[in-house]
């Protein structure tokens, strides 16, 4: 008889994963598709719905012919703050629009004026919100918006197509701003502002919950079994801090994906209005988390690549080497990490990328080194805010692509200046995903799940002497970043 699986789909920025989890928690295949993102006009970011679907059912059956499981059931996660506009057949009307698509500053400096966000919602609106980019769509493109009958968000899309049935969770939801605190239900105050009727938005239903089962065609095509159950799943930063086991106060996990996360479980306290964070509702029902987000964590390496790379694709290991060669603090090499703006703490997206403190002695591993430096650098800071607004940090593991480079969660732990602990799965959002899956299925607690099941590979100490000249870049990057900040 074949194992029993778990199945976890994450719509990431730059891909799909796809995990098949055992009843231990512990991988039994995976898979993983990416897809193109679109910049038609500068600060613009579009993925075709049709290609998600496309890598989807792709990882989902290279995953399963990995794992020689029986699915029993599947879980979704996928990035926030994006949007598919769907016709009255649930068609796309046109590509998605992201999380990095950051074409509604203006409408979003606009209705930031027109509502008290932080009191309604717990957070400051930003560019990133769904609520600004369909204010955009209202005034810039009336004829496309007016032709939409539904709206689905990124992981929703996937579970219409495997079920037929459209609804979000909580985590998503409060994500585009159009929910207020707790994001249980659509806020008529919200979609008045935005003029959006909230019959066109997905119903909300919780992260660990049965919202429907797969249709035999969308079987066929992920070669899964029909009427297998699909949870709701969560955005995926609610479902990461499920896969990081965030699931305790004092429990912080720090992820390297195309953005990154820094997320805790919020204390009984509210969030200070403020500090540069966010609250989303965690993965695991009625509970909270708080988020401090760097906007180009792994995108930032990547850019980095992209550039040695310009010539002949450069290897992970080769910009490993390049960066080891140097020593802590990058010879006086600063960069600050701003490429698609800045949100924890300064939560400014005019703020743009910066090498400083170049000069002809330095070479490429100075700029990849301080590119990891950085991100580390933001990543302090989303910390520091964190302990700042009353989330205390026990312990601080780290997942997703970028912490599969050693060098950079060696610097993490040298500039936090405390042990970091490395989960042993690069994709906890799909990890997170399968586990809401397995517990909406089996009816177990999520949380419970969440903790027994969480896999650790191993524990970076902090060096003295890099820690040390760690202290010293971190101060010249804050320098750095205020004289950065836009007038
Ligand atoms: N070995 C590595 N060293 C440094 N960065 C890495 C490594 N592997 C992956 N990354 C970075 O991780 C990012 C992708 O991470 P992933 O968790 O797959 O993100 P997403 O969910 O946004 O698609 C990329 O930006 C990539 O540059
Ligand atoms: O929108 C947000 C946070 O508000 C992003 O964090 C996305 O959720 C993207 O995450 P990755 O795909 O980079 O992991």
């Amino acid at each position: 008889m074949s194992l029993r699986g778990h199945l976890g789909i994450d719509l990431g920025t730059s891909a799909v994963k796809v995990l098949v989890l055992d009843d231990e928690g512990r991988v039994l295949g995976r898979a993983g598709r990416g897809y193109a993102t679109r910049a038609p006009r500068p600060g613009w970011a579009e993925q075709s719905p049709q290609a998600w679907w496309r890598a989807t059912c792709e990882a989902c059956r290279e995953a399963l012919a990995a794992s020689g499981a029986a699915i029993a059931s599947v879980g979704l996660s996928g990035q926030l703050n994006g949007f598919v506009l769907l016709d009255a057949d649930d068609e796309p009307l046109a590509d998605a629009v992201l999380w990095l698509d950051i074409r509604a500053e203006a409408e979003t400096r606009r209705l930031a004026g027109a509502a008290d966000f932080p009191a309604l919602t717990g957070n400051a609106l930003s560019a990133i919100c769904v609520l600004p980019k369909l204010e955009w769509m209202r005034t810039q493109r009336p004829e496309l918006l007016a032709r939409a009958a539904r709206i689905a968000l990124v992981k929703d899309y996937i579970l219409l197509r495997l079920t037929g049935i459209l609804a979000t969770d909580p985590s998503d939801a409060h994500s585009t701003a159009l929910t207020e605190t707790g994001g249980l239900n659509w806020s008529e105050t919200l979609c008045a502002l935005a003029q959006i009727d909230p019959a066109r938005l997905p119903p909300i239903r919780a992260a660990d919950e049965v919202a429907g089962h797969l249709t035999a065609g969308a079987a066929e095509a992920a070669g899964l079994a029909p009427g297998t159950p699909v949870a709701t799943g969560a955005g995926d930063v609610a479902a990461l801090a499920v896969g990081c086991g965030v699931v305790a106060p004092g429990t912080t996990a720090i992820t390297l994906g195309t953005a990154g996360h820094v997320v805790a479980e919020a204390p009984a306290a509210d969030l200070p209005a403020g500090g540069g964070l966010w609250q989303i509702p965690h993965g695991v029902p009625a509970r909270t988390l708080w988020l401090g987000l760097i906007m180009s964590g792994g995108l930032s390496h990547a850019w980095m690549r992209s550039i040695l790379g310009a010539a002949a694709p450069i290897s992970f290991e080769a910009m490993e080497a390049l960066a080891a060669d140097v020593p802590a603090g990058a010879d006086g090499v600063t960069f600050l990490p701003f490429l698609e703006g800045a949100a924890t703490p300064y939560n400014r997206p005019d703020m743009r990328g910066s090498f400083f403190g170049l000069s002809s002695s330095h070479n490429t591993g100075h700029l990849v080194r301080a590119v990891l430096e950085g991100v580390a650098c933001n990543a302090r800071e989303c910390l520091d805010a964190l302990a700042a607004a009353g989330a205390g940090t026990r312990e601080v593991r780290l997942a997703e692509g970028g912490a599969q480079s050693p060098l950079w969660c060696q610097i993490i732990a040298d500039m936090l200046g405390r042990p970091v602990d490395l989960i042993d799965e690069r994709d906890t959002s799909a990890r997170g995903a399968a586990l809401l899956g397995y517990a909406a299925a089996e009816t177990v607690p999520i949380a419970e799940l969440a903790a027994k099941t969480l896999p650790i590979a191993r524990q970076y100490e902090p060096h003295a002497v890099e820690m040390q000249a760690h202290e010293e870049s971190f101060a010249r990057y804050q320098a750095w970043c205020r004289r950065a900040l836009p007038g």
